[in-house]
C-alpha cells in the first residue's frame, strides 16, 4: 500500500491565499450573462475587474478523497445585484461540501434542481452544509473580501451549465441601502 503524506499548510487570514496552491481568476469578463442588467454589465467590463479568485489543493477525482480551496470574493455590484460567484452543481450530484467563512460578509444561495432556493448568511467563523444535490453560490454583501474555505469530496467536480444557462431562482440585491433575497424575474423552470 502506498500512502500519500499528510500535510498542514497555513491560510493567510487576511488575504484568504493559500501557500502552494492552484490559482484561478474569475474576471467580470468570464460572468457573461450571469447580471440581470446588462447596460451595468457593459460599462463595468470597461474595467473588467477580478471578481474573485480561489486557491485550490486538489487531489486526483477519487472517491474518498478531498479537495480544499479558499475563495476570496471581491466587493462590488453591478446595477443592483452584488458580485457573486458563477455557482454550480456538483457534477456528482449526490457530493456534499461544507463551507467555512473567514473573513467579510455575505451568503450562500443554495437551490435544488426544481428551483427551490435557500439564502443564508455567513460571517467570519459560519459553517455552511451544503447538502447533496444543492446548487450553491456564494454573494459578498459587504464593502470588502469575502473570504471563505470550501472543503469538498476530490470526485465532486463542478457542473455550471444549468446555473449558466437559467439562473437561481433568487436575486440577492441591494435595496435602499439594505440587503435583499428578492425573486429572480428572469427565472423559468
Ligand atoms: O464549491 C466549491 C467547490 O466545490 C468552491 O470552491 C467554488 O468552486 C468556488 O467558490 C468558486 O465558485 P464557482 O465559480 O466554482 O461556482
Ligand atoms: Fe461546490
Amino acid at each position: 500500500m502506498e500512502y500519500k503524506k499528510p500535510m498542514g499548510v497555513d491560510i493567510d487570514l487576511e488575504t484568504g491565499v493559500i501557500p502552494g496552491a492552484k490559482k484561478l481568476v474569475r474576471r467580470l469578463s468570464d460572468l457573461k450573462g450571469y447580471f440581470q442588467d446588462e447596460e451595468a454589465y457593459a460599462e463595468l467590463l470597461k474595467e473588467n475587474p477580478v471578481v474573485y479568485e480561489v486557491y485550490a489543493v486538489e487531489q486526483e477525482a477519487k472517491d474518498g478523497d478531498l479537495n480544499f480551496a479558499t475563495t476570496v470574493l471581491h466587493p462590488g455590484k453591478v446595477g443592483k445585484e452584488f458580485f457573486f460567484t458563477k455557482g454550480h452543481y456538483h457534477s456528482k450530484a449526490d457530493r456534499a461540501e461544507i463551507y467555512y467563512g473567514i473573513k467579510g460578509r455575505g451568503g450562500m444561495l443554495l437551490q435544488t434542481p426544481e428551483g427551490r432556493a435557500e439564502w443564508i448568511e455567513m460571517r467570519p467563523g459560519t459553517v455552511v452544509y451544503v447538502p447533496p444535490y444543492w446548487a450553491h453560490r456564494t454573494v459578498n454583501t459587504g464593502d470588502e473580501p469575502f473570504v471563505f474555505l470550501a472543503v469538498y469530496p476530490a470526485d465532486a467536480g463542478h457542473d455550471y451549465g444549468s446555473i449558466a444557462e437559467k439562473g437561481f431562482s433568487k436575486l440577492v440585491v441591494e435595496e435602499n441601502g439594505e440587503v435583499r433575497v428578492v425573486d429572480n424575474p428572469k427565472w423559468k423552470e
